[in-house]
């Protein structure tokens, strides 16, 4: 069994004391200090909300070039905001990491295990992004870090880049755009065609397969779709029963499923096979679900017309010399093939995408950071409860992260029953719980007892008193 994590404060003067494991001599009054204000959730909240605690000394470490609107809602906070372009090697990552209460990432930054076991401090992490593989979710939901990311307000641009590359494949625009950049005019119409009337394979019917559905029956096509569950089609789209099926039927297959040890090499020599002469392949999910080298050997043979690559197995950490590291070996081949469209991870690159994600993923962390609310999150228990507001003062709000194991609610009911809990709710997911209770006439001692029973329980991952 893991051993409860025992957050450690930050060095300087943390007057929300209250809210981590703490030593007696540095807990000050939650009701008596100025900390809780009504300017606490400025950012579209109500002006009569309680502050929680010193919103100052949250420190946040943005990572990736998180949009403006995220980094300017959390300012609005007042926590103490890191922010960096780009993604860190792993002994950077683990230096920065020691110290803050919140990280926000997006699809570079590997959160290994190896990382998270130095975040002493971590409360939550944010994905500025749809996809969470690059995050050790369960690591996380055992050592009580919630996860939080934004499902899919980037769904929308990855699924117009794969309208954008169906049409320049079927056309060759790379090819002939790179001739005439190279002075060559080279007007050509063998092996050129119209999308309308193709069929476009999805696979993987998701937020991003099913916008892409829509977009491309809007053009003429025929779209049939494999997935793992049975879903609902969208306009005449057809669900087909076996990937084979699919890769039978379809003239371009796109792929949007997330990575898995299920998705890992999807596409390979054997599927390369079943694919129509003459077909397409875009990738724009995750590296890991194409075998590349089966890839550059099925568009030599011809039996693949053209391809999209936008996501690779190894993808660098910032902007820069790409293809001449070591590990994508194959780079050159894949630069030598004719009808082949490489983007560097873009799919999800628009401003539209960008400041959606940094609102929605922002707003989810101020919501957790100080009301405790995991509406959203991808690895704990979903719970939320109404904010306390400055009609309401010495309440304290208690979160409790626990094994979800028997005889639990009565333990925790014993501590809580000397006082007044107002409102109580709990969830589990798996073998994490997750319970919230908001408790009415409690003074700094009873919290500070609250809190020392709460931790002295075998089943606590992590306890937080708020207010
Ligand atoms: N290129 C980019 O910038 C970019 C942007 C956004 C998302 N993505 C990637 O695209 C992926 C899909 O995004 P989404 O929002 O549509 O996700 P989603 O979760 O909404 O949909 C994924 C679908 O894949 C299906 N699926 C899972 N495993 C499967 C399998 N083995 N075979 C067939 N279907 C399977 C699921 O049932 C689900 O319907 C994300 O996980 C992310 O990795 C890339
Ligand atoms: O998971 C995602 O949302 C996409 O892969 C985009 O990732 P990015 O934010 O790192 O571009």
């Amino acid at each position: 069994m893991t051993p409860p994590r025992e957050i450690v404060q930050p060095t300087g003067d943390i007057t929300a004391a209250h809210q981590f494991s703490v030593s007696p001599s540095t807990f000050q009054s939650p009701i008596s200090s100025s900390s809780f204000m009504a300017s606490a959730l400025a950012h579209r909240s109500a002006p009569k909300q309680l502050k929680p605690f010193n919103t100052e000394d949250i420190k946040i470490l943005l990572l990736e070039n998180v949009n403006k609107t995220g980094q300017d809602i959390l300012k609005a906070q007042g926590y103490q905001v890191e922010f960096l372009k780009t993604s860190l090697p792993e002994d950077q990552l683990i230096e920065k990491i020691r110290d803050v209460h919140v990280i926000g990432i997006r699809s570079k930054t590997k959160l290994t295990a190896n990382v998270l076991r130095e975040a002493k401090n971590l409360l939550v992490i944010g994905c500025f992004c749809i996809g969470t593989n690059q995050v050790d979710l369960d690591y996380a939901a055992q050592h009580g870090i919630a996860v939080f990311n934004s499902p899919f307000a980037n769904s929308r641009s990855v699924a117009e880049l794969v309208i954008a590359e169906i049409i320049t494949l079927a056309r060759q625009l790379g090819d002939r755009s790179n001739e005439m950049h190279r002075g060559t005019w080279n007007k050509v119409s063998n092996k050129c065609w119209e999308i309308r009337g193709k069929t476009l394979g999805i696979v993987g019917y998701g937020h991003i397969g099913s916008q892409l559905s829509v977009l491309a029956e809007a053009m003429g096509m025929t779209v049939i779709y494999y997935d793992v569950v049975t879903l609902m089609a969208i306009g005449t789209a057809r669900q087909v029963p076996t990937l084979d099926a699919l890769l039978e039927e379809a003239d371009f297959v796109t792929l949007h499923v997330p990575e898995t040890p299920e998705t890992k090499n999807l596409i390979s020599n054997a599927q390369f096979e079943k694919m129509k002469t003459g077909s397409y392949l875009i990738n724009a999910s995750r590296g890991t679900v194409v075998d590349i080298p089966a890839l550059i050997k099925a568009m030599r043979s011809g039996k693949v017309a053209g391809a999209a690559l936008d996501v690779f197995p190894n993808e660098p950490a910032a902007n820069g010399d790409y293809f001449t590291n070591d590990l994508n070996q194959w780079g050159e081949d894949l630069r030598g093939l004719n009808n082949i469209i490489l983007t560097p991870h873009i799919g999800g690159s628009t401003e539209e995408a960008q400041r959606a994600i940094g609102v929605e993923v922002a707003e989810a962390l101020v919501r957790y950071i100080n009301q405790g609310v995991t509406t959203g999150s991808v690895n704990v228990p979903e719970v939320t409860m109404r904010s306390l507001t400055l009609d309401e003062p010495n309440h304290a709000r208690v979160i409790y992260i626990h094994r979800n194991v028997p005889g639990v609610l009565r333990k925790v009911n014993e501590i809580l029953a000397e006082h007044n809990v107002d409102k109580q709710i709990s969830d589990s997911k798996g073998d994490i719980a997750y319970l919230m209770a908001d408790v009415s006439e409690v003074k700094q001692d009873d919290i500070k007892n609250i809190r020392d029973n709460l931790d002295s329980l075998s089943s606590r991952i992590l306890t937080r008193i708020l207010y």
